[in-house]
Formats: C-alpha cells, structure tokens, sequence
C-alpha cells in the first residue's frame, strides 16, 4: 500500500444524548507518517477516546475520513484490522500458565497468522522486545513490564503499519517503564507508525517526534516536539534546595524579574524543602534575587534545566498541573 500509516481527513464525530448533539470531534485531521512517531495529547474529554475508537474501527465517523495504509476503515474495517494493533497500557488478557512463546503464538494464531511460520515468526517479536531468553517461562512469574513489552511483542508480529500505544507505561515502575520506552523508540526502524497516547508526558517527550495536541475536539496544535518545545521560549525550570521553606512574601518581589513560584514542599521524610521556580530568563541577576529570598546560608543547592514538555503543555491546556487526559 502507499501513503501514510495514517492519515485522518477532517474527521467529525457526533453523539447525540437525550436528543442534544454533541460534536466530539470536528474537522480533524493529521498525519503519521512510516516510521514515525506521534504524540497525541488532550486534557480529559478533548476527544481522544472517540478518535482512536474511529481509528481502531470500533467507532464510525460522522464526517471526514480516516484511511490506514491506505485503506478507508469505513469501506474496508476489516483489512484495516490486518493493519493495526492496538497495545494498551494495564494488566490485561495474556494466560498466565503458558509460556511467553506460547501466548505469543496463540495470539499469532487468533489473528490469523500462517500456522507454519508462527514459532519463527514468534521468536522474532519476542527478540524483539528482550524477552527472548525467557521465552519458555511462564507469564505468571513476569514483572508487568516484561507482560506489557509481550503485548507489544503480540502486536508487531502481524507486521503491522500502525500501532496505536495508549497508556503504554501506566503501573509500571520508572525501570520498567525505561525498558519499554526503548523498545518503543524501536519501533520506527521497523517502518511501523506509531500514534501515542499517554498520560506520562515523559513517554511522549523521550519517544515522539510529533505531537498533536486535541483541545475541545479540534487540532490545536501539530508540530515538531522540539518545537512545541521551543514554545517555552527558553525558560528555564529552577529548583532551590533549602533547610528553610521558601518565604512566601518573597513570592512577589521576584515576579518582576519573570521568575514564578510553581511549587515549595518538603518530602515526607526529606530533610530540605524543595522550591521550583519557573523563569523566563535565567541570568546571573536571577540567582542573586532567588538567593535573597532566603536567609543567608540556608540554600542547599540550585537546579536549573529547560523546561520541558509537562509545564509546555501545561501552559497550553490552560492548567499548571498539565496532566493530559
Ligand atoms: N457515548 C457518548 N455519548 C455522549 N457524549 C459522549 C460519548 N462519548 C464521549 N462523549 C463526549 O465527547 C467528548 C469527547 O470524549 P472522549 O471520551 O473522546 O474524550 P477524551 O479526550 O478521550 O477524554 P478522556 O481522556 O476523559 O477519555 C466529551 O465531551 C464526552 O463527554
């Protein structure tokens, strides 16, 4: 097939509740290319759901059209089926008394792999994503991590041309998470198009290289996550270790300089307190005015790093927590 793994062409969608219409989406439309990446972000109810059930063929459009690999999932759901795999994040559907290998080619099976080549062909996914060396043991004794990296493994031995990731790192430990994360990050030498959903913004910032952002089910944003980042416009996440908590009448004094409080707390069990400041333009003049927020002596240490895309989106979706839903 030609064309993008997926293209999404004005697409609409309506529910109609108690005779109201409610428009989900309206005229979106985006592109993930072979190969490629991309990062899908929303607050809560901007309409992420309804696209990717559209996507998966679970759902139909109102308008627009959506094709993968070219193919039109309202005219041709079922051979888009043979073209996707869906990968959700959570704890679900492998049996834990078979082996990774034997999962893997049951489920090789059920979507209709070539019985012949299955094993080969399971051994292969399961190199893959590292788990070759345990491919005899049985799930139940696998981390959630290892259980997640087999359902990937599930998903790309249909070679497909989009896998949709939703929530691929949610409950697994930040190792964990790594290991999945690289193995993601895999994915595009395969020629597989990735569309990615989370809501650990660090799963989008180390693996996507395009974000598109939903806001009350439209596009609002679709470029480069560097960018997207760029937008921050060099500002600068500052974070003060003290033995004392951050005075907040200070709070004030440094507005001017374009420096802003985003938190100050102690850890429990934490001896310093941790105030992280966010600055629009870090100069020597800043330190100075931070430091004096303090009594002298009582700052520990000073952090600074670019801010990244939690506070970016944050900014965007109109909310500090900048959690995507
Ligand atoms: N079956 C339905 N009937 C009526 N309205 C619906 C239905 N499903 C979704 N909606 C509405 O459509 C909009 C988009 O919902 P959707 O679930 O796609 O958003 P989302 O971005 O996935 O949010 P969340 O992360 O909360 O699932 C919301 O306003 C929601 O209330």
């Amino acid at each position: 097939m030609t064309g993008p793994a997926l293209l999404v062409d004005g697409v609409g969608r309506d529910y109609v509740d108690k005779k109201k219409v409610i428009t989900a989406l309206s005229e979106v439309s985006f592109i993930v290319g072979r190969g490629e990446i991309v990062g899908l972000l929303g607050v809560n109810g901007a309409g992420k759901t309804t696209l990717l059930r559209i996507v998966a063929t679970l759902l139909t459009a109102t308008r627009g059209r959506v094709l993968v690999d070219g193919l039109d999932v309202a005219e041709d759901p079922r051979a888009v089926r043979r073209r996707i795999s869906v990968v959700f994040g959570g704890d679900r559907g492998l049996y834990p008394r078979l082996s990774a290998l034997d999962n893997a080619v049951l489920f090789g099976s059920l979507s209709g792999l070539p019985t012949k080549s299955l094993p080969a062909t399971a051994r292969d996914a399961l190199a893959s994503v590292g788990l070759l060396d345990v491919a005899e043991r049985s799930v139940g004794t696998f981390s959630k991590g290892m259980k997640q990296r087999l359902h990937l493994a599930v998903g790309l031995m249909a070679r497909p041309a989009l896998m949709m990731l939703d929530e691929p790192t949610v409950g697994l430990d930040p190792l964990e998470a790594e290991r999945l994360r690289s193995v993601v990050a895999k994915l595009p030498d395969e020629g597989v198009g990735v569309l990615l959903t989370s809501h650990n913004l660090q799963d989008i910032e180390r693996l996507a290289s395009r974000v598109v952002i939903l806001r009350g089910g439209r596009v609002t944003h679709d470029l480069p996550l560097t960018d997207l980042l760029e937008q921050s416009g060099g500002a600068t996440t500052v974070v003060v270790l003290s033995d004392l908590p951050h005075p907040e009448a200070g709070a004030e004094a440094v507005g001017g300089l374009g420096i802003r409080v985003v938190s100050s707390e102690r850890a429990s069990g934490e001896a310093l307190w941790r105030t992280e400041f966010e600055v629009t333009e870090w100069t020597a003049d800043s330190l100075r005015e931070l430091s004096r927020l303090w009594p002298a002596g009582a700052i520990k240490d000073v952090r600074v790093q670019p801010v990244g895309l939690e506070q970016v989106f944050g900014r965007l979706a109109g909310s500090r927590s900048g959690t995507a839903g």
